[in-house]
């Protein structure tokens, strides 16, 4: 778990970065993290090329159901996408350097920006099972803890020893998605809000969740965030967004409890609608990956 080990330093990301280049024909300029049950996002890509991440040196390996490990490589009107078909958690007990590393291999990559997704609990009682909340703003709570993946000497040729954060999430794209939401018939179903991570491997008891809600998120999820430090960090331009798979329990009285069997189903049941958002949204910001 060692911070400043070999494994993390320009010289070894670009190893993996050559490793990749000798397997792939292009350079890809958009990375799609596909959160949990959002498999099926790759399937858009024209021509596709698959590396299992266990044929990629020194690349971590998925355990989440849900997260195949593969990266997709392919094209969808003219732009080069690389999926991640599987992303990495803090829960599963990698270090938070480790979660992040495919983000700045994809910068030696020549990526140009960052579409990351989860699937999410939501605290706003104005959202619904189904909807999709583009995230305009987190709550880092595993930061608050000391845990954040630019902890540790900085390495200026990825990026300046301290990013901001207000600005993380792209204006322009959030606005092409709510565009795209009111296109393709999901004005109602998308929403914009603050998205909170922790740990996890549990969900929320009553307690979190209400304290969550009372510090401003409106989701809340195990994934992203640190992706986003680290895209953000190594200048990437960042769009995110929760699938919402459930609702947070905020009341003792209920009887109702998250499992992650009914998440994949949720999200399973509105993978087409959720595809043709991603699609649709790369298609309008088209001109800015070519
Ligand atoms: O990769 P994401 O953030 O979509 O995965 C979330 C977190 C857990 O793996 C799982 C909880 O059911 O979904
Ligand atoms: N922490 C957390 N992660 C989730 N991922 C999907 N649903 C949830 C949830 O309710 N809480």
């Amino acid at each position: 778990m060692g911070d400043n080990t070999d494994e993390f330093n320009y010289e070894s990301l670009e190893t993996v970065a050559e490793f990749i280049r000798s397997k792939i024909p292009f350079s890809p300029k958009l990375l799609i993290i596909c959160g949990t049950g959002m498999a099926g996002i790759p399937e858009v890509l024209d021509n596709p090329i698959v590396l299992n991440y266990n044929e990629i040196p020194t690349f971590p390996l998925s355990t989440v159901q849900g997260h195949a490990g593969k990266l997709v490589f392919g094209t969808l009107n003219g732009v080069k996408i690389v999926c991640m078909k599987g992303r990495f958690h803090y829960f599963e007990g990698y270090s938070i350097k480790t979660i992040t590393k495919p983000i700045r291999i994809m910068k030696l990559l020549g990526v140009k920006a960052m579409f990351a997704t989860n699937a999410a609990g939501s605290l706003n009682p104005k959202f619904q099972v189904g909807d999709i909340m583009v995230l305009r703003d987190h709550l880092n709570m595993l930061s608050f803890g000391g845990e954040n993946p630019l902890r540790g000497p900085n390495d200026s040729r990825f990026g300046e020893r301290f990013t901001p954060m207000n600005k993380a999430y792209d204006r322009q794209l959030i606005k092409i998605a709510h565009e795209v939401a009111k296109d393709i018939g999901l004005a109602d179903n998308c929403h914009e809000g603050v998205f909170a991570i922790v740990s996890g491997p549990n969900y929320e008891s009553v307690a979190e969740a209400r304290a969550l809600s009372i510090l401003g998120a409106d989701t809340v999820g195990m994934s992203t965030v640190p992706e986003v430090l680290v895209a953000r960090h190594c200048g990437m331009a960042v769009f995110a967004f929760s699938f919402i798979t459930n609702r947070c329990i905020v009341s003792y009285e209920e009887n109702d409890e998250p499992n992650h069997r009914n998440i994949l189903n949720v999200a399973d049941q509105r993978s087409e609608k959720v595809k043709e958002f991603v699609c649709k949204i790369i298609e309008k910001s088209q001109e800015r990956w070519l």
